[in-house]
């Protein structure tokens, strides 16, 4: 088990990773996610052993790593994969997997699962994006790391390659049952291949919990923002339920349990209809997305108050139609207090 505990990370007089304190189970996959300049590479650096750190603990049974004591990274048995491949581009497929290998049938294990077997002479520039990738991961996993980091491996991919790979990758940690610290930009991704997310705000983790509840319970309106659309319509929370201008849903107490709060909608708890007689609100903006629409309502109750909808692409609104808006949740709703 990776048990870090109170670390934190400076740059000169700049506190960048503020007291951090985490665990990972032994396959358990752990989704890095915040905005840029938050911390997250210098966390896994600080890992790795690649920077010093300035306080806290870093362990992982055979080894503890201290400020006064640092471990260094080949002691410290860990995989990287990076967004660049970082593969020598002399070697072979082959020769990159097994370099400095003294067992090469864990190679072969993994070039063949990882899908790889016909390239195993070819140079990595003949290879696409995904198959780098594939052998970044292959030589990673060939030298048995106690645990992997991976920083934006799939950052140079197109969409398509991405969704497929970020799976294959899922599947070959799982498989290996190495614990692992995925960074990534994509909160898809984050939601749908951690089994925690740890998102993280000027260097503190704001929340570290299930994919669910990070996005259904999130600890803070920052949390709420940054993993997917998120609108706060006003309301007043009484014995267990919200009641808005646009219709109740049962609340989820996030700091306060009654009184006048802002509900939490995400974009598939409300019903939308056309409405041009009356309604509550009027479209602002719509965007297309292939099989959905998104589209922005602001309420007539409360003035600069937009709501985001989310719509079959079937159904078409324009900016400018009066619409009905409607909570249209059977499930609880996080409620922040205003
Ligand atoms: N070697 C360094 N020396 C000084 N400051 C640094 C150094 N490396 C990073 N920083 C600063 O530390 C902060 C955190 O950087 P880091 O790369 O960890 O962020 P990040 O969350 O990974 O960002 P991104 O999502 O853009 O990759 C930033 O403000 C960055 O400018």
């Amino acid at each position: 088990m990776l048990t870090v505990s109170d670390l934190s990370v400076k740059y000169g007089e700049t506190l960048v990773v503020n007291h951090l304190d985490l665990t990972l189970d032994s396959d358990e996959i752990l989704m890095l996610v915040g905005p840029t300049g938050c911390g997250k590479t210098t966390i896994l650096h600080a890992l790795a052993g690649l920077i010093p750190i300035s306080s806290g603990e870093i362990s992982l049974g055979k080894w503890q790593a201290t400020a006064k004591k640092a471990v260094p990274p080949e002691k410290r048995n860990v995989g990287m994969v990076f967004q660049d491949f970082a593969l020598f581009p002399h070697l072979t497929v082959e020769q990159n997997v097994c370099f400095k290998l003294k067992n090469t049938a864990l190679a072969d294990h993994w070039l063949k699962l990882l899908g790889l077997e016909n390239f195993r002479n070819a140079k990595p520039d003949r290879l696409s994006g995904g198959q780098k990738q594939r052998v970044a991961l292959a030589r990673s996993l060939a030298h048995e790391p106690d645990f992997i980091l991976l920083d934006e491996p799939l950052s140079n991919l197109d969409a398509a390659l991405k969704d497929s790979l970020r799976w294959e990758i899922r599947e070959a940690l799982k498989a290996a049952h190495v614990p692992a610290i995925w960074v990534t930009h994509d909160q898809d991704e984050a939601l749908s291949i951690g089994d925690r997310v740890g998102v993280l705000n000027k260097g503190v983790l704001a929340q570290l919990d299930s994919p669910e509840n990070c996005f259904s319970k999130p600890s803070s309106r920052f949390v709420a923002n940054f993993l997917g659309d998120a609108s706060f319509v006003p309301g007043t929370f009484n014995e267990k339920l919200v009641n808005t201008c646009i219709g109740a849903a049962p609340g989820i107490p996030i700091d306060t349990t009654n009184g006048n709060v802002d509900l939490l909608l995400r974009p598939d708890d409300i019903n939308i209809r056309h409405n041009k007689g009356a309604g509550n609100g009027t479209v602002v903006w719509v965007r297309f997305e292939g099989g959905s629409r998104l589209c922005a309502v602001e309420l007539d109750e409360h003035e600069n108050t937009q709501v985001k909808v989310r719509v079959s692409h079937e159904n078409m609104f324009r900016p400018g139609d009066r619409v009905q808006l409607a909570v249209d949740s059977t499930h609880a709703l996080a409620a922040f207090a205003r």
